[in-house]
């Protein structure tokens, strides 16, 4: 059985190359790459089928075919298209006709049995596929661009702008043709289906209340990277964080999240810069792949990482608490899993402050790591620790955050053990592949079905029309 995960955005390596160091490389690579490797071992044939990017930046991805290991299953098929040099994600929109006329031409002497799609770029050369030879696609949508835009303080008056860093207007079409032409849509809790997708910009095309059109399929945690297990450390990282430490014995609150601006690393930064009581209690640790010493790489940055720095770094700097302050660069999930252990050693608590977090792999990687977890009520965590495994925040409410950490710190041994259990009772890539086979198996016995004309990709009438009246 032959299967493609349509991944356009980022790129795929068997050293997970840029992971968080570029927003187009985050969890949604772990998710696609896990589940496939975990689909591998049930002998199903996975393609991940990402873009060829002949670049001097990013040398990584130029080889057409490549594997994360010698089983070479799955293969990660390279196909060229918006020319050879690196893109962000939001600038594919225009060439994703080429992706899928070149992936048929690669196909042409093969039988693909079944398509998963991976964000709205997935998504939408899904739909274009299914147009093209009706094979039939499930939609993971692993972030949704309405979330993201109501997060923004997007108005009509500021719209056009935004759209023109954001692309919202063709992601949120993208996203609606996606639900409307999927055989399935994979959402990672059930509030993802009920509360994102029921969103006024998809109401109309999701179809929230058909359980046939959804599977709720929850993400994992790798136990073989993330788990409690001191002795399976990686020196390197030990060595750097004692240097850095210098005997320090503290907790710490660990931050660790790709530079975005959804992540709010800033609301924790401002309620540490302003709560003495957490001064005393704990060190504040920023983990940042890619940027040693933020205060002198800050200007190798993009224009928009150095907008999400800056404040961070200008508020350290006015509390006066660089001393307070430690900044990690990790190189790999290894060395991550490793810098969790350590701080856990020191009954540290990991927080991950989103506006709005679809679901949120690091927290669940953080817990298997044995720190207690203060996270955000937006989204995915709110399932992910209904049970009281984790501390639930306001991210937008400072004082709500600081309660919350200085109830993690306070209350280590009892949210350590219980999110431990939590996680791998419920959050594992095996059985996150198991739940993608019933999908592929169904969806194979489906009529092939095509869609005469697929519309343009832009949903601006839509978005203006949602924003006057969310104003008024
Ligand atoms: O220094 C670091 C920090 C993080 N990570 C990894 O980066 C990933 C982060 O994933 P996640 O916490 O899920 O955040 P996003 O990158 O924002 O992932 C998007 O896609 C994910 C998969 O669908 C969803 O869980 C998220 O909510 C969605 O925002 C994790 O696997 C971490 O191990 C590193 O490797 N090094
Ligand atoms: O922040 P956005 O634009 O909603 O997208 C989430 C981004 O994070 C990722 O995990 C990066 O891999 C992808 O899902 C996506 O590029």
């Amino acid at each position: 059985m032959k299967v493609l995960f349509l991944n356009p955005q980022g790129n795929f390596d068997k050293n997970d190359s840029h992971l968080t160091e570029h927003p187009d490389f985050g969890g949604q690579l772990i998710y696609v790459k896990e589940v496939s490797k975990e689909l591998a071992n049930f002998n199903v044939s996975v393609d991940i089928v990402t873009r060829q990017i002949i670049d001097p930046d990013w040398p990584e991805f130029s080889k057409k075919l490549d594997y994360f290991d010698t089983n070479k299953n799955p293969t990660i098929v390279r196909i060229p298209f918006g020319g050879e040099k690196f893109l962000n994600k939001e600038q594919l929109w225009p060439y994703l006709n080429e992706y899928v006329d070149n992936i048929i031409s690669f196909y042409k002497d093969q039988k693909i049995d079944f398509i998963t799609t991976h964000y709205a770029d997935g998504g939408y050369s899904g739909v274009l596929l299914k147009s093209k030879l009706g094979l039939n696609f499930s939609f993971t949508g692993h972030s949704l661009g309405a979330q993201k835009m109501d997060k923004l303080n997007v108005f009509h008056e500021n719209f056009e702008d935004l759209d023109k860093e954001y692309h919202f207007s063709q992601r949120i079409m993208a996203e609606r043709l996606s639900m409307k032409y999927a055989s399935k849509i994979i959402v990672s809790t059930s509030m993802e289906r009920y509360e994102q997708y029921s969103h006024p910009l998809y109401a109309d095309v999701s179809e929230v209340e058909n359980d046939r059109k959804y599977k709720v399929i929850p993400p994992g945690v790798n136990t073989e990277i993330f788990n409690d297990d001191l002795t399976d450390l990686d020196q390197e990282t030990v060595a750097q964080i004692e240097k850095k430490l210098n005997k320090q014995q503290k907790p710490f609150i660990i931050l660790s999240s790709r530079l975005d601006v959804k992540k709010n690393h800033l609301s924790v930064v401002k309620a540490y810069a302003n709560s003495k009581v957490l001064q005393d209690t704990a060190n504040l640790g920023i983990f940042l792949r890619g940027i040693p010493d933020p205060f002198t790489d800050i200007h190798k940055l993009s224009e928009k990482e150095r907008s999400i720095l800056s404040p961070i770094l200008e508020e350290i700097e006015k509390a006066d608490i660089k001393d307070k302050v430690y900044f990690f660069d990790l190189k790999s999930q290894k060395a991550l899993a490793t810098a969790y252990k350590f701080f856990s050693k020191l009954k540290s608590v990991f927080v991950l402050p989103s506006f709005y977090e679809p679901f949120g792999l690091a927290p669940i990687e953080a817990g298997a790591c044995g720190l207690a977890i203060v996270a955000t009520k937006n989204g995915g965590p709110s399932e992910i620790f209904s049970d009281g495994s984790g501390v639930l925040i306001d991210p937008e409410d400072t004082e709500d955050i600081l309660d919350g950490l200085i109830k993690g710190l306070n209350n280590y041994d009892y949210y350590s053990k219980k999110v431990k259990k939590r996680v791998l009772e419920n959050y594992t890539w095996k059985s996150t592949a198991r739940g993608y086979l019933e999908v592929i198996e169904e969806g194979i016995k489906l009529p092939k079905e095509s869609i005469e004309k697929v519309p343009s990709l832009d949903a601006k009438e839509i978005i203006i029309d949602y924003l006057r009246n969310k104003k008024n």
